[in-house]
């Protein structure tokens, strides 16, 4: 039996992991295995509900399971709350607390929805990236930080031993992959980025056999945009990270289609990319993909089963190939499919 806490969270969070736990009971259904869910408040869904973010019990239920499987937070209701207070500070610290240091996130672009990139076909079709964007340390971390009325400031601090974490599980993952690894930091400028770099050569050396290379974030923004398929396994600092697979969102057609997977040493936890989209909550117009294919994940990293993973992304590849778009991935003139619909027919192609 697989215990399975799921904190949906604000906006579209809950449209889309109810997408998301449809798909796993109809795999366990399917495959005759038990998947136990049980559901907590979290971020500002939390908050209206006992006037904390985060609280003691939805922790201790992170902790006490084998996969975590979250939507997303945050939204307007919540903005003007303190800094320390808000939905998205929340997530930091579900992230701190639960030792989730290595968030992966795949880019791939699946040949049925090509077309729905905003590059051209042959820059886009083929791009199989993963990065490996380094989760609990970096400026969105560093003390000291604080803002007044004349003066905000922020610490963008790295430790040795967070770099040489997240770089030796990107060098593992590239043995498994196509063998090469670009680190991405901003070493011309910052001294911080100067350690990132030097430790990442470090721990190369117990790699040989991979191509390493250094990238400066600015010009990586422009590769990615510009020829995706040069990138195997991506490697780099949180801040960094999350910018980066946002653009390589709209490579694979919308931010809508990439999950991720936030991995520590006895805890992980599944979530999409993207954010709460306050803009199209509660009007069942979101694409629930990315948090399907984060179970998909969730399946290959925690559960061990590589097989049920691949059924996923089958699934979602014969309902894109189908012609079913949820309104980020439509083209003009293509009608769009609500999430109910779009996770009804994903569900339909994972069969008996
Ligand atoms: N992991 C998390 O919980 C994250 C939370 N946020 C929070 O979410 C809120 C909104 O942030 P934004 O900057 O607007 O980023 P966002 O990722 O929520 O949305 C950006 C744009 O992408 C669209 N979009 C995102 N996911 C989509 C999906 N599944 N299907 C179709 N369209 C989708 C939205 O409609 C919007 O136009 C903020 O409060 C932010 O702090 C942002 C990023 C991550
Ligand atoms: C704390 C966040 C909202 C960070 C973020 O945008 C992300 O993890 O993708
Ligand atoms: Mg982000």
């Amino acid at each position: 039996m697989y215990k399975i806490v799921s904190i949906p969270g604000d906006g579209i969070g809950p449209e889309v992991v109810a997408g998301a736990l449809a798909v796993m009971n109809r795999l366990a259904e399917k495959h005759g295995f038990t998947i136990a869910i049980e559901e907590h408040p979290f971020g500002g869904a939390s908050y209206d509900l006992h006037g904390e973010m985060l609280t003691e019990a939805t922790l201790e239920a992170c902790r006490n399971c084998d996969a975590v499987l979250l939507g997303a937070v945050g939204g307007p209701k919540w903005e003007s709350l303190p800094h320390e207070h808000k939905p998205e500070a929340a997530l930091l610290k579900i992230r701190r607390e639960l030792g989730l240091f290595a968030n992966l996130r795949p880019a791939k672009v699946y040949d049925a929805l090509i077309d729905a990139s905003s590059l051209k076909a042959d820059v886009v079709g083929g791009t199989d990236f993963v990065v490996f964007r380094e989760l609990t340390g970096g400026i969105y971390f560093g003390q000291p930080r604080g803002y007044d009325e004349n003066k905000g400031w922020n610490t963008m601090v790295y430790e040795r031993y967070e770099v040489e974490r997240i770089a030796r599980i990107a060098f593992e993952a590239a043995q498994k992959r196509g063998g090469r690894v670009t680190s991405i930091d901003k070493a011309n400028v910052l001294e911080v980025s100067q350690l990132w770099r030097n430790v990442v050569h470090e721990v190369h050396r117990d790699f040989p056999e991979i191509e390493l290379s250094d990238m400066y974030v600015d010009n990586a923004a422009m590769q990615i945009v510009r020829n995706p398929k040069q990138f195997d396994v991506i490697v780099t600092g949180n801040l960094f990270g999350d910018i980066l697979s946002d653009i390589a969102g709209m490579i694979t057609g919308s931010l809508g289609m990439l999950p991720s997977a936030s991995i520590g040493k006895s805890h992980a936890l599944y979530e999409p990319i993207h954010g709460s989209a306050p803009d199209i909550a509660g009007q069942n117009k979101a694409n629930p993909i990315a948090t399907i294919a984060s179970v998909a994940m969730m399946f290959e990293h925690s559960f061990c089963m590589p097989d049920i993973a691949n059924e996923i992304y089958q699934a979602i590849e014969t309902t894109l190939a189908e012609g079913l778009r949820t309104a980020d991935i439509a083209n003009a003139g293509q009608s769009a499919v609500s999430t109910t619909e779009m996770t009804a027919a994903i569900v339909k192609n994972l069969g008996q």
